[in-house]
């Protein structure tokens, strides 16, 4: 059986659920990216040598110039898009400083978990959105 390398590489990613007051922050893709225009948590891949809290860590001050508290693990998720397989691993936080802004992003807002099916989400994050729904609010 041929095995191809590039079908067996997955792409380990940490993302965050950002809350405050109810609501949870998400994140608009920009343009050129892959899911180019759908909505998401932020964060992104892991480098090498880095702890998925670290890349946590650096992702969401990169993207959203914010300082955040003790991440907690909520669900790793696996997914097969066509061009590649990522591994989410999702955490709540809290942010401990600085105010979010849309620094690597096109546009972020502060939602309802009963607001979230209103958004375009990847595929990858219906589970999560399913879960933070039946969670009620944060
Ligand atoms: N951050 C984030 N990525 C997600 C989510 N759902 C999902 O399928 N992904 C996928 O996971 C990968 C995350 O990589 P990313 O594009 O955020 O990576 P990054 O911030 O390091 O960007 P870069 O590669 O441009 O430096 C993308 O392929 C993205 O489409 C999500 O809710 N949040
Ligand atoms: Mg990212």
């Amino acid at each position: 059986m041929e095995v191809r390398a590039d079908a067996m590489k997955v792409v380990e990613v940490a993302a965050g659920l950002i809350h405050h007051a109810g609501r949870y922050l998400i994140a608009r893709r920009k343009p050129g990216v892959h899911l180019a225009g759908y909505w998401e948590f932020p964060g992104g891949k892991r480098e090498a040598g880095e702890s998925f809290e670290d890349c946590l860590r650096r992702e969401l001050f990169e993207e959203l110039s914010v300082r955040i508290d003790v991440p907690v693990p909520y669900r790793i998720i696996r997914h097969e898009y066509p061009e590649k397989t990522v591994k989410l691993h999702f955490y709540r936080c809290a942010i401990e400083a600085g105010q979010a802004a849309p620094i690597e992003c096109a546009e972020i807002r502060w939602v309802l978990p009963e607001e979230l099916p209103r958004y375009k989400f990847p595929p990858a994050d219906r589970i999560i959105i399913e879960a933070l729904q039946q969670d009620g609010r944060p």
